[in-house]
């Protein structure tokens, strides 16, 4: 058999290869990407393969061998082509017009069988044009790292993308915050998109608003149907083909400001997530901003061992822009940001009356995610807020984990709590600070029949994992891998995490 024919009956047999693919972006033009190729690696290993996402792609776990993920996530056979996409952003508050696609591309965009269109992205996938002189791959730590993190967040619903793939690929990658030589991997991502503010900001510069706008009528048609008013369901029939190639839907003025509204609440929701979940992104540069307020790209994040709002996660962040607490503000800050390349279809002053409800929306989803935390949902707007107010100070005052204390009350809990406060953390020394807080859990349990009162426990169970990714949890895992090339450790975590 010729090389031409082997290939021929790899690509007809691998499910991945043959999925439901719809260029969405390609077909919008080449101003946005340039074709690129994939790296050749001299070792494929599949390191993880995320089962949980192929039903979603109508894929069952059972048909699909490690070999069709290696073949299409590590050779990267089959689907071209490889699209590494154009954007600038803002990084640490300056500008930086030298980004893009530097180590990945987009794989291809496929319709779920939910309706909805989601990128498969690379990351080390080798050199583009944008990758300067970097070498255009990801360390296998790096991919470990960002593997972990999308399943945490995502089991504390955060809305994130996740990694459908990791493939540790063989070469030696020097690094100046890895011990070095360090091994090398390529990821794929499974997101909704990976149109950031940076793709928006770029187009400014360059002085292209027909292009912004038509990006945006894209951006509105694909991920906003609430705005556009284009159904997504379960049993959506493939867009039409005219719409996919005409361009585009139009949209009026109503439409524009809709969306930024709409964008303005994701964001200010997700970041709401970040915080219930005590999580610090740690580089919240434009380019890292998804249009669609999904949250991607983890780095050198972390969880937060404590309750600290100047918690900063990078090494290299010395004035803690993105420190923990400061997340709210930098995220309002990229939406301001935004709104220069926006102006080319929205007008400022609706996008300034948008972005001043940032922080309401902040705000009330903030509360009802602790509050969730705390056991209760739907409680008086101003009980609600004092709770959430006194169980950060409890945070602040005890130097308990953040975690920690979730997880004491999921598991310290008990329905008599509503009966004698003293039951409640009986072994915490009274301090002017826990007082107020045991009384009024206990005050707000006072309301709440018999079934309510089990929820509480139901609702603790759901909104506080027990195992928590903090660094030295990542780290022993990391060191299992690195000394003994030992991958246990990893698969139970990851077992633990979803539990
Ligand atoms: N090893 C590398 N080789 C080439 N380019 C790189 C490398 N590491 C980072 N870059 C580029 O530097 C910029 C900032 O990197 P950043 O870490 O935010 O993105 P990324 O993690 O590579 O990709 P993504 O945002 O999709 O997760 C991006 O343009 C990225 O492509
Ligand atoms: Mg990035």
């Amino acid at each position: 058999m010729t090389q031409t024919q082997a290939f021929k009956t790899i690509e007809t047999a691998n499910p991945f290869l043959t999925l439901n693919y719809e260029p969405a972006l390609e077909k919008l033009g080449d101003d946005y990407y340039d074709p690129v190729p994939a790296a050749e690696f001299p070792v494929h290993i599949l390191r993880f393969r995320n089962d949980d996402l192929l039903p979603t792609l109508g894929l069952d776990p059972k048909e699909v061998t490690d070999q069709d993920f290696i073949e299409a996530f590590g050779y990267f056979l089959g689907v071209r082509p490889f699209l590494a996409l154009r954007y600038h952003g803002y990084q640490f508050g300056e500008y930086n017009p030298n980004l893009g696609d530097g180590r990945g591309f987009l794989y291809g965009q496929v319709r779920g069988v939910d309706g909805e269109l989601y990128d498969l992205g690379t990351k080390g996938s080798g050199k583009t044009p944008y990758s300067r002189t970097a070498d255009g791959r990801l360390t296998l730590k790096g991919g470990v790292r960002e593997v972990l993190a999308a399943e945490a967040l995502q089991r504390m619903g955060v809305r994130t993308s996740r990694c459908l793939s990791l493939i540790e690929t063989g070469e030696q990658l020097w690094r100046g915050d890895e011990p070095s030589p360090t091994r090398s991997s390529v990821m794929i991502r499974f997101s909704k998109s990976h149109i950031r503010f940076g793709t928006f900001e770029r187009l400014h510069y360059i002085s292209r608003p027909d292009l912004i706008v038509k990006l945006l009528n894209h951006v509105i048609s694909q991920y906003y149907p609430a705005v556009s008013g284009r159904k997504i369901g379960k049993v959506l029939p493939p867009i039409a083909p005219d719409l996919i190639q005409n361009g585009l839907e139009e949209y009026s003025q109503e439409h524009y400001v809709r969306f930024y509204g709409e964008l303005v609440q994701r964001v200010a929701e997700l970041v709401a997530q970040w915080m219930a979940a005590g999580f610090c992104h740690a580089v919240l540069n434009t380019d890292n901003m998804s249009i669609t307020g999904e949250s991607f790209d983890y780095g050198p994040y972390a969880f937060i061992p404590t309750y600290n709002p100047k918690f900063t996660a990078a090494y290299f962040d010395y004035y803690g822009r993105y420190s923990y607490g400061n997340q709210p503000t930098i995220c309002y800050w990229n939406l301001q940001k935004l709104q220069v390349p926006l102006k080319a279809a929205i007008a400022p002053n609706e996008m300034e009356a948008a972005l001043d409800r940032f922080y309401e929306y902040y705000e009330a989803a903030y509360r009802e995610l602790m509050l969730k935390k705390l056991g209760f949902e739907n409680v008086p707007t101003e009980e609600g807020r004092e709770l959430v107010k006194l169980t950060l100070q409890v945070l602040s005052e005890y130097e308990v984990g953040y975690h920690e204390f979730f997880w004491q009350l999921t598991q310290q809990f008990y329905p008599q709590w509503r009966e004698d406060i003293s039951l409640i953390f009986p072994e915490v020394e009274a301090s002017e600070v826990l007082q107020p807080w045991r009384q009024l859990y206990h005050h707000m349990l006072q309301f709440l029949s018999g079934d309510e009162l089990a929820k509480i426990g139901e609702r603790l169970r759901r909104f506080n994992p027990q195992t928590v990714l903090l660094r030295p949890e990542i780290e022993a895992i990391w060191e299992a891998i690195a000394v003994e090339d030992n991958w246990q450790p990893f698969y139970e975590l990851l077992q633990r995490i979803k539990a």
